[in-house]
């Protein structure tokens, strides 16, 4: 540790940078030193933790009248933070001009290099022209000489930086992303997050607070997170992958909604929210699906997923087990199928909490980041009255799965077929609902929707309604940390600039 305050001290590894700084005759309470002595000084610049997981960059000056003693205190650091291994040195980044507010371009220019710089990170910047830039050019570029890649942008960004190094690692590797079984292959090049988006539910729930600057010290200290991973299938085709929400019905349906008015912005989906709400439509299906392991908790668990999180370890330690038996068969194989068929108002399956600024604690508050499972949440038919009740609890302390009509399941695969689907199969579709479109022949006043919603994945629409899921453990890395117990001494370090004589 190295002190910096009587009473505050900074780990090596939240040290940004130390640089050796030239006299300025602002530094007027020094003054009565130099008037004795010439001084030698230098500044480290260290990470300051504020309110709600919010980081700063904070500075201290050491003064010195011995120039050889400050060449030995620079010195020393900063061999201190060449030791610090898991520090990105060269990073690829991709800007959204188009995400969220179209700040992310502002953002990054002033929140994020000036820090990148100041802590000698050197970059490559593309600024994307298209959707699915950054997804092509992450096939082409020589992605092993970066210490990670760097999104700029919203949920649809990540996803898409995601697509492009999991696919990477798979077509490199050999792997058939179009096989549901395939074991697929880690992929070690951490990403970072700087938010610019409408939601920024990735970032939120893996840093807890969404916040540009904050991200950029994350990156910069080489933190490392793992997350799960869901593939998502449809008759042996690869879809999508995705991290925090795969929602079918009231989700999917804002999604729908919502991309016909992007120009909104964020407000969006309060828009398409609000009117998605009013619609109330139901969708019929079955679903299927694998239970997690009992030992890995529970969705209705108090605790939530915190830095250095015990069940994700432990999930880590039994991945490292299994990576080393491979050739073994899946273990899905071996255990039972439970089946469920009903009328949902929504199907919700969360790899996180999905925690973000609309909701704090999210659609799964004790989901867990790395273990290996997602929660399946199935909220039935019911009454206007009782879902609106549902969603205001994910805004408040209140047990949001505390609803007759409110299941949630810890599960490592699933299943979906629509009603619709499931019959247009077996062919008993009648001639009869084809005429009458989209609305339920025998009750035309019932919320009952004939037509098949869509998947919201992550933010982006799913072609098919009928998909198969699987839960990849830690299949990729974010330069993240979890979110942390809050500071208790908060106060202890909340100068932002300070001088001191060694
Ligand atoms: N230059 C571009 N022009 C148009 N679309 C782009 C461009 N670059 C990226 N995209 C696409 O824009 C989509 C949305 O971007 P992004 O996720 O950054 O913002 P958002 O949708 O406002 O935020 P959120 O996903 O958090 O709701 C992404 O899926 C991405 O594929
Ligand atoms: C009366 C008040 C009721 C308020 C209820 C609030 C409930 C909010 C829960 C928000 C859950 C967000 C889940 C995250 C999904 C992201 O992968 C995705 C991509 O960014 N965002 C959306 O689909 C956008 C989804 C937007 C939902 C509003
Ligand atoms: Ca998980």
């Amino acid at each position: 540790m190295f002190p910096i305050l009587e009473n505050c001290s900074v780990p090596i590894s939240e040290i940004i940078a130390v640089e050796e700084t030239e006299f300025n005759k602002k530094q007027r309470n020094i003054g009565r030193w130099q008037k004795m002595a010439k001084l030698h000084a230098f500044t480290v610049f260290y990470v300051k933790k504020a309110r709600n997981h919010r980081w700063r960059c904070s500075d201290v000056t050491f003064w010195c009248v011995d120039e050889h003693l400050c060449n030995q205190w620079i010195q020393a650091l900063k061999e201190l933070l060449e030791m610090q291994r898991s520090r990105p040195k060269h990073l690829l980044v991709y800007i959204n001009p188009y995400g969220g507010k179209r700040q992310g371009k502002r953002i990054y220019e002033q929140k994020v290099a000036p820090l990148f710089s100041l802590a000698s990170i050197s970059t490559d910047v593309v600024i994307t022209e298209h959707a699915n830039h950054a997804k092509d050019n992450l096939f082409e570029v020589n992605i092993y000489k970066y210490d990670g890649v760097v999104c700029v942008g919203g949920d649809g960004m990540f996803s898409e930086v995601m697509h492009g190094l999991i696919g990477r690692m798979q077509k490199d590797s050999g792997i058939d992303q179009n096989n549901p079984k395939a074991s697929l292959v880690q992929c070690n090049i951490r990403i970072g997050i700087i938010p610019a988006g409408s939601t920024d539910c990735i970032c939120y729930s893996t840093v807890g607070i969404s916040d540009p600057v904050t991200s950029a010290l994350h990156i910069i200290v080489g933190d490392c997170q793992p997350l799960d991973v869901s593939s998502v299938h449809h008759n042996n085709t690869f879809l999508k992958y995705s991290v925090s929400l795969l929602g079918y019905g009231f989700y999917g349906d804002i999604l729908k909604d919502s991309e016909k008015k992007r120009w909104m912005g964020p407000m969006r989906y309060d828009y398409s929210g609000f009117k998605t709400f009013l619609s109330h439509h139901y969708y019929e299906g079955t679903i299927a699906y694998q239970p997690a392991k009992q030992t890995h908790g529970s969705p209705r668990d108090k605790e939530s997923c915190r830095t250095g999180c015990c069940i994700c370890k432990k999930s880590e330690k039994e991945l490292a087990e299994k990576n080393q038996e491979h050739g073994l068969k899946h273990e899905e194989g071996e255990e039972e199928w439970k089946v469920i068929k009903g009328k949902f108002l929504a199907i919700n399956a969360v790899n996180m909490s999905c925690a973000c600024p609309r909701s704090p604690k999210g659609l799964s508050p004790a989901a867990h980041l790395a273990d290996g499972s997602a929660d399946l949440i199935l909220v039935r038919k019911c009454s206007r009255f009782d879902f609106l009740r549902y969603l205001v609890r994910h805004t408040n302390q209140d047990d949001q799965f505390d609803f007759p009509f409110v299941d949630v399941y810890r599960v490592k695969c699933f299943q979906f077929t629509s009603k619709l689907s499931e019959d247009n199969e077996s062919n008993v579709m009648d001639i009869g609902k084809k005429r009458f479109g989209q609305f339920c022949r025998d009750h035309p006043a019932c919320c009952c929707n004939i037509v098949n919603s869509t998947w919201n994945c992550d933010g982006e629409t799913l072609d098919s309604s009928a998909i198969e899921v699987r839960v990849h453990c830690q299949l990729m890395k974010l330069f993240a940390r979890g979110i942390e117990e809050n500071c208790k001494d908060e106060a202890a370090c909340s100068q932002s600039s300070t001088e001191q004589l060694l």
